[in-house]
């Protein structure tokens, strides 16, 4: 079976090789179409065919009876599906993934994935005060991570006089990763930007709220694809979010997701400011009578304590927890990545001691 029409979506030989394992020829797979998913909104799924847009839900004997095994659907998918003239399609498989990014579910503590199959992230970050080092080092650490290659866009370049200050930066802590830097508003550096804009792929953005990628991507689109903020202080209204496609594609055919998940991705990267921003916190919890209480139940607990008496408000205290668990998730996720790496360059240095001896031999 092959989709060719699929290939314009991003379908590719990898998925091939995935639909071939599944060994549709003789199971009751056979008969299903590939889409990619689009949307998702609880349980109900956008998705694109061959035959274009249509709506999707999930196969409930699939999915609900052997929930632990089967992988749920998310934005960027492929999965087969059952073509239904009459209403929604019905989804039977997900397909392995190329690449993804995932972020911690407080709720219940699970892996979420939010994103999945793109080729590039696009971390985005302005050339001026908001430009943090340690923010970007965790952007390429889960990016190098998610199994695509991370382009660094440095924005607003129009505002910037002093380049090789940030430029600086970046290379002591990543000589591989391309840099690129742009202004939406003088087209600086589009051009060299465009070599990764190309059509059947798919880009993430992670970035920082305000640095510039709504008008970046509706500037290389020449669309008005995302709501740009303009962030206006003493506006009663604040920002206001239209909902928008999660993914998109481009007129050149370049693929775009952007989720709320993404988006929380980006701000979790962000939070490692997590004890400066509750210092109180942190204060309480060190003067607790157990050096390792859990804030529960413990007798000497100043959080309950603070809690009690309305020092800490409930409020503070949920962020606090959430904010602490996702950066203990980011953290470990990053750990593992590092004794992969670790591993990695045992391995050739013993690869390299072992040729030398034999040349000496
Ligand atoms: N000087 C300058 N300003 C820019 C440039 N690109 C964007 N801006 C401004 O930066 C502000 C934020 O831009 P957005 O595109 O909304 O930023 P964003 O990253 O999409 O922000 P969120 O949607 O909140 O994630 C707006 O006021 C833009 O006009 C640029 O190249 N140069
Ligand atoms: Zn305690």
């Amino acid at each position: 079976m092959i989709e060719n029409e699929m290939m314009k979506y991003g379908f590719n030989s990898f998925f091939q090789k995935e639909v071939k394992k599944l060994g549709l020829e003789n199971k009751d797979l056979s008969g299903l179409n590939i889409a990619r998913i689009t949307e998702v909104h609880r349980e109900k799924y956008k998705i694109i065919n061959k035959y274009g847009e249509k709506s999707a839900s999930l196969k409930g004997s699939v999915f609900y009876n052997d929930s632990i095994n089967e992988i749920y659907p998310v934005v960027g998918d492929f999965v087969m599906a059952k073509q239904n003239e009459l209403g929604e399609d019905i989804i039977f498989k997900v397909l392995s993934r190329k690449s993804k990014f995932s972020r911690m579910d407080t709720f219940n503590s699970k892996e979420q994935i939010v994103a999945t199959n793109f080729d590039y992230v696009f971390i985005v970050s302005s050339l001026n005060d908001e430009f943090n080092i340690k923010r970007l080092e965790r952007y390429l650490a889960i990016s190098w991570e998610s199994g695509a290659t991370p382009i660094i866009v440095l924005t607003k370049s129009d505002l910037c006089e002093n380049y090789d200050f940030y430029k600086n930066q970046i290379d002591k802590i990543d000589s591989f990763a391309t840099v690129i830097k742009v202004s939406s508003f003088t087209g600086e550096g589009l051009d060299k930007l465009e070599k990764y804009i190309n059509p059947y792929e798919t880009i993430v953005f992670l970035g920082s709220s305000g640095v510039g990628k709504s008008t970046l991507v509706n500037r290389i689109s020449d669309e008005n694809i995302m709501k740009v903020n303009d962030i206006r202080v003493g506006d009663a209204k604040g920002k206001h979010t239209t909902t928008h496609r999660q993914l998109v594609v481009l007129k050149n055919g370049t693929m775009i997701i952007d989720t709320p998940g993404m988006r929380e991705i980006g701000m979790w990267s962000a939070s490692s400011g997590v004890d400066k921003t509750f210092s109180d916190i942190e204060e309480y919890a060190s003067i607790c009578k157990f050096t390792n209480c859990t804030h529960t139940k413990e007798p000497g607990c100043m959080i309950i304590d603070a809690l009690a008496t309305g020092k800490i408000s409930e409020e503070r205290w949920k962020n606090y927890k959430k904010l602490k668990k996702e950066v203990l998730f980011a953290k470990k996720k990053e750990d593992l990545n590092l004794r992969l790496k670790e591993k990695e360059r045992r391995k050739k240095f013993a690869k390299q001691i072992r040729q030398k001896y034999k040349s000496v031999r």
